[in-house]
């Protein structure tokens, strides 16, 4: 009898452990190089059990299979292939799009209506239409109109910092403060202060929005890397009390805006537009945008309302740690903090104190900076793909089957010393005009081609507005309470840092 039991046990544990590495033959079948992978969850089991960020894990991969134009991994049962080759990288993002249109996030709409709304989740023809309905709310004429907001948030961030002056200053805290005053401001329509008042409501669902359990964390991993798991349990990014508060704040800010038909020239404002219209009306500098939907797609209030959360979604994380990062970098560089106050006299005495739209494109020593650290510390630091059709990798006999998953580690070819020489110093000069990047597609922070980041043109305003803010009064010196190199929260999606990031500003000078 016991050996009957004993047999039966065994079966049935093989047959477990067939069904859970059912597929795992599958790249070797190809003639395809993988990494291992354990029953059920595959190859990402320190990314799924949040032991290592999956920015770390794909940047590990890249290092160990370095040479290989690319390598198999699994996503549970789902073959994944980790992009290693700048050429092959360039094909799949720009030149053969069609092929791998989507991100590949299937979020249940009925267990995340507001997520699956997001454009970064949107696959398919759905994504198309939104995508080119949305883009002109993204041109640079609408960009600059938003510049005066910005400058608002800019400027009451500096006088905060100029009398509010402390020895060592919480800067990942402080940065996440005004990227949100800029974010309530431009996509929200309102003045948030959480400057002054941290505690502020807005302040508080959006830092909700990205404060990640344990328990999340896994939620939120297996959305994006075990789907199938996710929507068995019906798991959502974000809870119903934060999707509620947003649906009710946008609800209530068109409400007012319909009954007393005032206007704002901010992002709101255009999605309102869209809505109604279908189309954006013209400014003074931008032809009439016709971008009406082929397919009949409108514009839904919960439309409006999860474009509106994809501000915050795409753009706080990525643009504050951009900024924390930053300040953290230039502490221990004092010459490129020199070279910056240098570029930021010369252009303000060039015109006359004032800052405007187009005498912040001369503050190109920002730029270099920025640039600097976005390749250091990409913010999305790895770019998926889905096989979306079948498709043949040029020069080779592998055929890449629809449903296959794609992965390209920005963080790890970024931080190549093929493509950038000693990666891990800190030197913007590397982009400086006599010294292009080299390879096409080994830097790329905000991704490339059709899908690229619809929000790059904006998110550069707030990065440089920022840095400016600090830079023309503060010194920024290291503080012994910051851990460096910073270690990345394996829950968060962005590249976000587990500790909080310490500078000491010393105020310098008054440009
Ligand atoms: C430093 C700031 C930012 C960085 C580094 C960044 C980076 C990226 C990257 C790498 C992607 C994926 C591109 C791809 O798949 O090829 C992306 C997509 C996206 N980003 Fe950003 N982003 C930033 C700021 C913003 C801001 C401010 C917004 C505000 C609207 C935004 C909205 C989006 C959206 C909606 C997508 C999805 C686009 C699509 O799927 O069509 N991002 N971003």
């Amino acid at each position: 009898m016991d050996a009957y039991v004993l047999g039966l046990v065994a079966v049935l544990v093989l047959i477990v452990f067939k069904l859970g590495t059912r597929n795992h033959e599958y790249w070797r079948r190809k003639g395809v190089e993988s990494v291992g992978a354990v029953p059920f969850v595959g190859s990402m089991w320190p990314v799924v059990s949040l032991r290592e960020h999956m920015a770390d894990f794909f940047h590990r991969l890249a290092i160990e299979n370095k040479g290989k134009k690319f390598v198999g991994y699994f996503q549970g049962s789902t073959p994944g292939l980790l992009v290693l080759d700048p050429e092959l990288i360039r094909s799949i993002l720009i030149s053969d799009f069609s092929h791998f249109v989507d991100h590949g996030f299937e979020i249940d709409p009925e267990a995340d209506p507001m997520q699956s709304r997001n454009l970064f989740n949107m696959s398919g023809q759905y994504w198309k239409e939104m995508r080119s309905m949305l883009s002109p709310t993204f041109s640079s004429g609408k960009i600059k109109a938003l510049f005066p907001l910005v400058q608002e948030c800019a400027t009451s961030f500096e006088n905060y910092m100029l009398s509010n002056k402390s020895q060592d200053i919480n800067i990942k805290d402080l940065l996440a403060r005004f990227t949100t005053n800029v974010i309530g401001s431009c996509a929200f329509g309102i003045t948030v202060n959480s400057l002054e008042n941290p505690e502020d409501k807005f302040r508080q669902m959006g830092r909700k929005l990205f404060e990640v359990d344990f328990v999340q964390g896994f939620k939120n991993s297996c959305i994006f890397f075990q789907p199938q798991i996710a929507n068995i349990f019906k798991f959502r990014v974000f809870s119903e009390e934060l999707t509620n508060f947003f649906r009710n704040l946008v609800h209530e800010i068109m409400d007012k805006r319909a009954k007393s038909g005032n206007t704002r020239k901010d992002f709101l404002q255009l999605l309102i537009q869209l809505k109604e219209k279908g189309k954006l009306g013209s400014t003074d500098d931008e032809p009439n945008e016709n971008n009406e939907s082929s397919i009949g797609l409108k514009l839904t209030d919960d439309d409006i309302v999860a474009q509106a959360l994809v501000f915050f979604i795409g753009g706080f994380e990525s643009t504050s740690m951009t900024l924390t990062y930053t300040l953290m970098e230039l502490a221990r560089n004092p010459e490129a903090q020199r070279k910056a106050r240098a570029n930021i006299k010369e252009v303000l005495q060039r015109h006359d104190g004032i800052l405007s739209f187009q005498s912040m494109q001369e503050l190109t020593y920002l730029d270099k900076i920025a640039n600097e650290t976005l390749r250091m510390y990409p913010p999305l630091a790895v770019i998926n793909r889905i096989c979306t059709k079948q498709y043949k990798i040029p020069n080779t006999n592998v055929t890449l089957e629809k449903g296959t998953a794609i992965a390209i580690s920005v963080k790890g070819i970024q931080n190549d010393p093929q493509y950038f020489e000693d990666p891990e110093t800190f030197n913007p000069d590397r982009f400086s005009d006599e010294n292009p990047v080299k390879t096409k597609c080994a830097f790329m922070p905000f991704g490339e081609g059709p899908r690229q980041c619809i929000g790059m043109r904006f998110a550069k305003m707030p990065l440089k507005l920022g840095l400016f803010s600090i830079l023309r009064h503060f010194e920024v010196l290291q503080s012994p309470n910051t851990v460096y190199p910073p270690e990345f929260d394996p829950r968060q999606f962005f590249l976000a840092s587990k500790h909080d990031i310490y500078v000491q500003l010393r105020e310098c000078c008054d440009y």
